[in-house]
C-alpha cells in the first residue's frame, strides 16, 4: 500500500515545537523504508499518524489512497495492515501462539474459535507458525503464557502476529529493541522477506537500516535525509545535528 504525506505538520497540545514539521514523503507500494532519526525526531508520530493513532494538525496523508483520520477509512487500512509495536501489546493471560495467531482473527471461522479458545493453532495456521516461530527462535515458548516471556520473546511473539495474517503494510516501530544481535536479524530477515509488503520500520541501528533500500532520517520533527545509502558522515550529521550533505 502506497503511504503518501504532503505538507505534514503534528503540534500536540502544550508542545512549542511540532513533532513532524512539513513533511512530504511517498513510501511506494511494496517498497522497504527505515525511519531513522535521534530520539524525539518524530519516528512514532509518523507511523501513528499512519495508523490514525494521531491527526495531522496540517497537510494530508492517505494510506492506499484513503484517510486514516476517517473511522471507515482507518478500518479498512487497518485490515491489511500488521503493526509491531514498541513494548509491544500482547494479551496477557494467553499463549503465545494464541497470540501469535490474534492478527488473524477476522477470518476466523467456527473450528478456528474452537482451536483457539482451547490454547491451540487452528490447523490452517499450524506450519506458518511452526516456520515463523523457528525463524524467530520462539518454538520452544509457544505453549507458555505471554507474561512469564522475556522482553525480547515477546518482542518476536509480536512481530510473529503482525506477519502471519499477511498483510499489505507492515508497521513496526523499534522491532529490534531488546533483542540480541542474532535474533534482531532473524526479526530483519522475517521483515525484509515480506515482498510485495510495504514495510516501514523504526530503529536506531545503523546496522540495521543499512539492510534496507531506503533510508529516511527525521530530525526534530523533519526529513532530512531520504536516500539508498547511508555513509559513516551521514550518520554523524544525522545524529549530531549538522545539516546533511554539507
Ligand atoms: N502524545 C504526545 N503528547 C505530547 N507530545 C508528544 C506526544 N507523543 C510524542 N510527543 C513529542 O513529540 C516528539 C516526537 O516524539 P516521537 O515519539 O515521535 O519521537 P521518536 O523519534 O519516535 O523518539 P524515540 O526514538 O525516542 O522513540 C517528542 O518531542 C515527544 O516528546
Amino acid at each position: 500500500m502506497e503511504i503518501r504525506l504532503t505538507g505534514v505538520s503534528v503540534t500536540f497540545p502544550d508542545r512549542e515545537h511540532p513533532a513532524l514539521d512539513d513533511v512530504s514523503l511517498t513510501v511506494e507500494e511494496a517498497e522497504h523504508v527505515v525511519l531513522l532519526g535521534p530520539s524525539g525526531s518524530g519516528k512514532t508520530t509518523l507511523l501513528r499518524c499512519v495508523l490514525g493513532a494521531v491527526k495531522p494538525t496540517s497537510g494530508t496523508l492517505t494510506v492506499g489512497g484513503k484517510n486514516p483520520a476517517k473511522a471507515a477509512e482507518l478500518r479498512a487500512i487497518r485490515r491489511c495492515t500488521g503493526v509491531v509495536r514498541q513494548g509491544n501489546d500482547l494479551v496477557h493471560g494467553l499463549r503465545a501462539q494464541t497470540n501469535a495467531v490474534l492478527g488473524t482473527s477476522p477470518s476466523w471461522g467456527l473450528r478456528d474459535w474452537a482451536a483457539v479458545l482451547r490454547g491451540r493453532v487452528p490447523a490452517r495456521y499450524a506450519e506458518r507458525v511452526r516456520t515463523l516461530a523457528e525463524t524467530q527462535g520462539i518454538q520452544p515458548f509457544l505453549k507458555s503464557q505471554v507474561e512469564s516471556l522475556s522482553g525480547g520473546q515477546r518482542q518476536r511473539v509480536a512481530l510473529v502476529r503482525a506477519v502471519l495474517p499477511e498483510p499489505r503494510l507492515l508497521l513496526a516501530d523499534e522491532p529490534t529493541s531488546g533483542l540480541d544481535p542474532v535474533t534482531a536479524q532473524a526479526a530483519v530477515h522475517t521483515l525484509r522477506e515480506a515482498s510485495g509488503v510495504t514495510v516501514v520500520i523504526s530503529t536506531h541501528d545503523l546496522s540495521i537500516a543499512r539492510q534496507f533500500p531506503r533510508v529516511v532520517a527525521l530530525r526534530d520533527g523533519r526529513v532530512c535525509f531520504d536516500g539508498p545509502e547511508l555513509s559513516e558522515r551521514d550518520a554523524r550529521d544525522i545524529y549530531e545535528g549538522v545539516e546533511v550533505g554539507t
